[in-house]
């Protein structure tokens, strides 16, 4: 049988870090790439601004402004401790989420020290009822819905017809999948989880959601994290790439509350903008595909085929968003550790949950699985990279 060639270029993993120090005023993506001078190693970055962001050396400037404008925060604020123990205790945070196979009791934390990690993600609704008001607050966000500027004070009132526009069809898939999202129970189950297993580890850490669009809500967990006097916070955006509309857009939100805030902007922290090149992650998306084609009559016979959600192409190619690469390169990855495993199956990728009447990235997922089946191709492996 004849399988179509994968549907994007290879591009080879990368290992190290990079940081980069930016001003954060302006909310619009659509600005010039960064100055040289703009540029700095993640050493500097950390002694200047206090806050360690970890990014792949592929990425975005779009990114890295983000992360960086996020983190950048507390070159504002006043130096409470001196470089030299702000440095030692920075590495001491960002141990905590760099290492995987080490136990990090070691690491420079006092008796006071509070750790918290905050999960971001999306949230969604829980019953069809709260399905309008979520697709308004995610329509108001000027990160999903890019208006230029001069037109922000549209962005409510679009929100609002939008969301109404979209409700039923949007309804009428929530109510397939039993009348609301799964997304809360899921972040939920896996906050508690990271929580146990940093505590196996030798590391007390209580662990938040915050939610961009519905319960529980970024500012609620920022609320508590503040009353339960956090010291020391890792920031984990649950999408394992980078978008600006949805990591960018939480870091952006966390950015202008930790700005109005005192304790936040003096409260070290550490952001990891994406993390799907980490080993761990590529092994155990190659698992769950290796025992799923074990499940085939003939397993060798069988496409892979990666379903990604997908963002309006204006993004990657005018907003510079970094998705793509991201997502093209993290297809690679688990194709190259598959294929250490001898499993050398055909593969595609293609994108899905379009909205709206603007061009989307593609190829498609639906019309991809029509070509597929079109062209002969009978049994598929279909894996979910981002919902
Ligand atoms: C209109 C713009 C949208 C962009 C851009 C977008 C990007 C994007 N979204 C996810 C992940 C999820 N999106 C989910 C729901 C959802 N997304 C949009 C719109 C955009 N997403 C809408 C209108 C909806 C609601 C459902 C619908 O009507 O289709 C969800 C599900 C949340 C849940 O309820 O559990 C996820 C997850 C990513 C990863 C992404 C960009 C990379
Ligand atoms: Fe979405």
């Amino acid at each position: 049988m004849n399988f179509p060639t994968p549907t994007h270029a290879t591009s080879s993993p990368s290992t190290s870090s990079s940081s980069y120090t930016l001003n954060h005023a302006s909310p619009n993506f659509n600005r010039p790439p960064l100055s040289p001078q703009a540029i700095c190693t993640s050493q500097k970055k950390s002694l200047c601004s206090g806050a360690h962001v970890e990014a792949s050396v592929n990425s975005n400037p779009v990114k890295n402004y983000i992360a960086a404008s996020f983190s950048s925060l507390r070159s504002e604020a006043k130096p409470l401790v001196s470089k030299q123990s702000l440095k030692k205790r920075m590495f001491s945070v960002g141990a905590l989420v760099a290492r995987t196979d080490q136990d990090v009791s070691d690491a420079t934390l006092t008796s006071d020290d509070k750790i918290g990690v905050l999960l971001l993600n999306l949230g969604g609704p829980e019953t069809l009822e709260d399905v309008q008001p979520f697709l308004f607050n995610l329509f108001a966000d000027p990160d999903i819905i890019r208006l230029p500027r001069i037109f922000s004070f549209l962005q409510k009132p679009l929100a609002q017809f939008v969301s109404v526009l979209r409700a039923p069809k949007s309804r009428e898939g929530y109510a397939s999948i039993g009348g609301g999202s799964p997304l809360r129970r899921i972040t939920d189950a896996q906050a508690e989880d990271l929580k146990k297993s940093l505590l196996e580890k030798n590391v007390p850490a209580e662990v938040y959601v915050g939610m961009r669009y519905w319960h529980p809500f970024t500012e609620e967990a920022i609320e508590q994290i503040k009353k339960d006097g956090v010291t020391k916070l890792v920031v984990l955006p649950l999408y394992p790439q980078f978008s600006i509309s949805t990591s960018g857009s939480s870091l952006r939100l966390l950015e202008s509350i930790f700005r109005e805030d005192e304790y936040l902007v003096n409260m070290q922290h550490t952001v990891l903008p994406s993390w799907y090149q980490r080993e761990g992650y590529i092994k155990a998306m190659s698992n769950l595909i290796e025992k799923e084609l074990k499940s085939f009559d003939c397993p060798k016979e069988v496409m892979i085929f990666f379903s990604a959600h997908g963002v309006p192409l204006a993004y990657v190619e005018e907003a510079g968003d970094p998705y793509k690469a991201e997502m093209e390169e993290c297809v690679d990855l688990i194709m190259e550790e598959l294929e250490t495993r001898k499993i050398r199956n055909p593969f595609t990728l293609a994108y899905q949950s379009r909205v709206g009447p603007v061009e989307w990235l593609k190829p498609y997922t639906d019309e991809t699985i029509v070509e597929l089946g079109k062209k002969g191709v009978k049994t598929l492996s279909v894996n979910i990279l981002k919902l």
